[in-house]
């Protein structure tokens, strides 16, 4: 089935719309990053710089670490843009852009996350390296597409919304990581439920001026127990990355440089170093 011109938009040069690359521009593995400047920071580590090209806040290298094809690419802040990044990845692969079919034979992306976040349990410090085991979104995204569970995932989202079920607001969704990548690249990592907020502020529990609506959320949170699973970040990304790398038939990892202890009230001076750490870590492994 043809898919429309309104539905995928195939710039006049053949690039994506929002993206801005042709297909032969995305390699087989691929980091993602929030901040378009942490772009370089990985690429500047590639043997070789193929191509860099970029619109909006989704900038694109795709180079090699060694023998290996990489692209690093910015998603910019939020699951509404994750919606778009990883559409556009999966059509860039996984359709064929002279028919507007879908190929037969898809082709499954290996995307691990470098992210920032902040930590919500004591005994995670600023500076810990994290790989998120599961991600549990507290957006909406996925409030529109539909999403199969696999058992364990059922059972876990049953525990979170015993817990959480109060928030009347909140419609949770939760995925698991890759198996195959939490084992390799998330390796002797500290690892646990990462939660994605729609927002930096009250949404993660942060008090400035605006009185928030939900009173202790950094207590809800960190109490949160499903056997020995607890959730151990926030951030804003990943729990739509590993749902919808999932519903597309792609392997995702999301690790974390935690900038943050949200229950010690302390933020990273030095958080260049950490995101370093994470990356150069992500890249040995990769
Ligand atoms: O550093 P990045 O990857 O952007 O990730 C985190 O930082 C941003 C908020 O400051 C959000 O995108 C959050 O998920
Ligand atoms: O606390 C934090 C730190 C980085 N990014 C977030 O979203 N939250």
């Amino acid at each position: 089935m043809k898919i429309a011109e309104s539905d995928l938009i195939i710039n006049p040069d053949g690039t994506i719309y929002h993206l801005n690359i042709l297909p032969e521009d995305v390699a087989e593995t691929v980091i993602t990053v929030g901040d378009p400047d942490r772009v370089s920071e990985v690429s500047k580590y590639f043997d070789r710089i193929e191509l860099k090209k970029g619109k909006r806040e989704f900038i694109t290298h795709t180079g090699f670490v060694g023998s290996k094809r990489v692209t690093v690419l910015s998603t910019g802040i939020g699951t509404d843009n994750i919606d778009i990044v990883f559409n556009e990845l999966d059509a860039l692969v996984n359709i064929d852009f002279k028919t507007r079919e879908v190929k037969k034979e898809l082709t499954s992306l290996n995307i691990v996350r470098v992210g920032t976040s902040g930590a919500v349990q004591p005994d995670i410090p600023m500076g810990t390296i994290l790989a998120s085991s599961y991600g549990l979104g507290m957006d909406a995204l996925m409030n529109y597409y539909v999403q199969e569970l696999s058992g364990d995932e059922h059972s876990l989202l049953d525990d979170v919304q015993a817990h959480f079920g109060h928030l009347k607001h909140i419609n949770p969704y939760l995925t698991a990581a890759s198996e195959t990548l939490l084992n390799s690249i998330g390796k002797e990592m500290e690892q646990g439920i990462t939660i994605t907020a729609p927002g930096f502020y009250a949404p993660q529990g942060r008090q400035v001026r605006a009185k928030n609506a939900v009173p202790n959320f950094i207590g809800l949170i960190n109490s949160f127990r499903s056997g020995n699973l607890r959730v151990t970040n926030l951030e804003m990304e990943t729990a739509g990355i590993y749902a919808l790398a999932k519903v597309l038939g792609h392997k995702a990892l999301s690790v974390n440089a935690i900038l943050a202890s949200r229950v010690k009230f302390e933020f990273s001076r030095n958080p260049n170093d950490i995101v370093e750490k994470a990356i150069k870590m992500v890249l040995e492994r990769i």
